[in-house]
């Protein structure tokens, strides 16, 4: 135990004895066996552990060490009164302040490799004036079904549950839609969905801060939200005036990703900033929130959007799908150690 507390693994904010994790100690002839059960999903967590191998063998007298994992992800608190979604642990609301930026693509991947790293995942298209998760998803021509004529089966792809605007209107009509009329739409869909038990919700939101993003702080019980940005002086200012006001409306800022960061040449993997060097970090050290990873421009990543087989299934063992695995990771941790835990509920639903 004193070797374990004298270590704190990446982007942890504590030791693992010190956060509670430490659920079992067991010392046999040959093993000394550590399971470890966290509330919350991550990545690479194995080997930064093996580094205290050699030193748990000389102070136990074990020949070697058994690590084992198991994982219960926390229900973590949301600052606003609405009413919880039944079996959705915690909401993760994926925002840009500007469009194109890859805002979609990061919520896509972001939702498969939490998926990969094997939590319970579901999608939600929120942007309901241009909705791109079936597409991306590969799934346009599926439907939810509903069996009650009241509440709908959300839409199973790559492991995941998606629900998306563009699977009830058709994504050419959704266009239309705007003020008071979309963020009904959004409620709606978010409380007719039968989402299952979720570990975490991934919600993909329009671009900018109107109707949608005050729906998601009023009626939705967001957990923390995301600023997805590109490096380029516009979207950074748009992405500023993000982050001020889901801290107006008291949605936790969990971090800034930065998409399309530098170029990376396919053929000889020659690295060119096109957009500039160092915005994203530059607004995280002004703003104080936490610069969560950076993603490069790749061709590939927008060829899998567009085929319907996203990174993460396309490639699952690539270099792109390290990085989408390692964002997650650091989001599910950095959304355990910011918020506080509480009880997850139990629902019977009525038949
Ligand atoms: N890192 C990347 N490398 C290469 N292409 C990318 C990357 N990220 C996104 N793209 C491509 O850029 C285009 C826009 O991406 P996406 O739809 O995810 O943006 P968005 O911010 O959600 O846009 P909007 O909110 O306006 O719908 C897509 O064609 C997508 O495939």
């Amino acid at each position: 135990m004193a070797v374990l507390r004298q270590f704190v693994p990446a982007h942890w904010a504590q030791d693992p004895v010190s956060a509670g994790f430490v659920r079992d100690l067991a010392l046999t002839a040959e093993q000394l066996i550590i399971k470890l059960v966290l509330p919350f999903v991550d990545y690479g967590l194995e080997s930064d552990l093996r580094q205290l191998d050699a030193r748990l063998c000389q102070v136990s007298g074990a020949k070697a060490v058994k690590w084992q994992f198991g994982q219960d992800i926390a229900t973590l608190s949301h600052a606003s009164n609405a009413q919880d979604v039944p079996g959705v642990r915690n909401i993760i609301a994926v925002s840009s302040g500007k469009g194109g930026v890859g805002k979609s693509t990061t919520a896509v991947n972001l939702a498969l490799a939490l998926r990969q790293l094997g939590a319970r995942v579901g999608i939600l298209d929120a942007d309901v004036y241009g909705p791109s998760i079936p597409m991306m998803l590969g799934v346009t021509q599926a439907t939810p079904a509903s069996d009650d004529g009241k509440t709908m089966s959300p839409v199973a792809a790559h492991g995941i549950v998606a629900n998306s605007i563009g699977f009830l209107v058709g994504a050419d009509d959704a266009t239309v839609w705007r003020g008071p009329m979309a963020s009904k739409a959004l409620a709606q869909i978010l409380r007719e969905t039968r989402w299952g038990e979720l570990d975490y919700l991934v919600v993909d939101l329009p671009p900018g801060t109107g109707d949608i993003q005050i729906t998601m702080a009023q009626q939705v019980p967001t957990t923390a939200a995301l600023v997805v940005t590109t490096p380029q002086n516009v979207a950074l200012a748009d992405a500023v005036k993000g982050i001020s006001m889901f801290r107006k409306v008291n949605i936790p800022v969990l971090g800034v990703i930065e998409n399309m960061s530098y170029h990376q040449c396919s053929q000889c993997g020659h690295q060119e900033a096109l957009f500039g060097e160092g915005g994203g970090l530059r607004v995280s050290q002004q703003h104080q929130v936490p610069l969560l990873g950076q993603l490069p421009l790749d061709a590939t990543i927008g060829r899998h959007m567009d085929s319907g087989r996203p990174t993460l299934v396309a490639e699952p063992e690539g270099d792109l799908a390290q990085r989408y695995l390692t964002l997650a990771a650091r989001i599910a941790c950095g959304l355990y150690f910011s918020g506080n835990t509480i009880p997850t509920r139990l629902y019977t639903r009525q038949v």
